[in-house]
């Protein structure tokens, strides 16, 4: 039973168009992606992160999902290859999960919807800053992982989730320091990317997709972790933070790039 995803907009995602035009464009995220119409790209090389430990800040609940977030100064935590020219520079990371472990992830595999996926928003520098980027189409690159249910949870995730208690309620922040999300990478490298959107309003069509292929394992318990989040301040009746996903959006004629065969 997918619940319709749940967002902070007064409207669901069928109604965002009205207010951000953006969200009924031709390269909406995210998409279901069909091995069948992938197209193996052998020009493709393989991406590389070299990020410091140091330039992570704080960890929040905006409400609509838990957010950390890095210093994006200077090129300081990079993003490099694939299909990206350039170095990106990472700016926050964050999740979308489901409100049970079948569904959650935004982009759907093969008809495999995962438990949540994980956003590593970068920023192409040449664009001056962040809000620039928005309006370019190589104005960010977001590596997305797929996390999935399992018995061999990844330790690393343990150091996001250990913080979920000091941020219960939307608005709360903790400061978040020493702290490298490439360890969250899964050992493949492989990816498949597109060209496509923000996945909550406005939706700007800035972003160079790299989905990677392997998920990563967390265990039940971190996920209903995950869903101990709140939506609400403080103080206020609880509502649960889940099922913060988009649902597939129209592929277009995009052409869906793979680095492995
Ligand atoms: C402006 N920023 C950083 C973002 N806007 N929308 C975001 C979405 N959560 S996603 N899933 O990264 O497109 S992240
Ligand atoms: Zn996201």
């Amino acid at each position: 039973t997918n619940k319709t995803p749940q967002f902070k907009y007064p409207k669901g995602p069928e109604r965002w168009h009205e207010n951000y035009p953006l969200a009924k464009g031709d390269k909406q995220s995210p998409i279901e992606i069909n091995s069948k119409d992938v197209k193996h790209d052998s020009s493709l090389s393989s991406w590389h992160a070299s990020y410091d430990p140091g330039a992570a800040k704080t960890i929040l609940n905006n409400g609509r999902t838990c957010r950390v977030v890095f210093d994006d100064t200077f090129d300081r935590s990079v993003l490099r290859g694939g299909p990206l020219t350039g170095a990106y520079r990472l700016r926050q990371l964050h999740l979308h999960w489901g409100s049970s472990d079948d569904h959650g992830s935004e982009h759907v595999i093969d008809g495999v919807k995962y438990a949540a996926e994980l956003h590593m928003v970068h920023w192409n520098p040449k664009h001056g800053n962040f809000a620039g980027a928005l309006k370019q189409p190589d104005g960010v690159a977001v590596v997305g992982i797929f996390l999935k249910v399992g018995n061999t949870p990844k330790p690393e995730m343990k150091r996001i989730l250990e913080e979920i208690d000091n941020i219960k309620t939307k608005g709360k922040e903790a400061p978040f320091q020493h702290f490298d999300p490439s360890i969250l990478f899964p050992k493949s490298r492989d990816y498949w990317t597109y060209h496509g959107s923000f996945t909550t309003p406005p939706c700007e069509e800035c972003i160079t997709w790299i989905l990677l292929r392997e998920p990563i394992e967390v265990s039940a318990d971190q996920m209903a972790k995950l869903r101990s989040l709140s939506k609400n301040p403080e103080n206020e009746p609880v509502i649960p933070l889940v099922d913060n996903w988009r649902p597939p959006q129209p592929v277009k004629g995009r052409i869906v790039r793979a680095s492995f065969k």
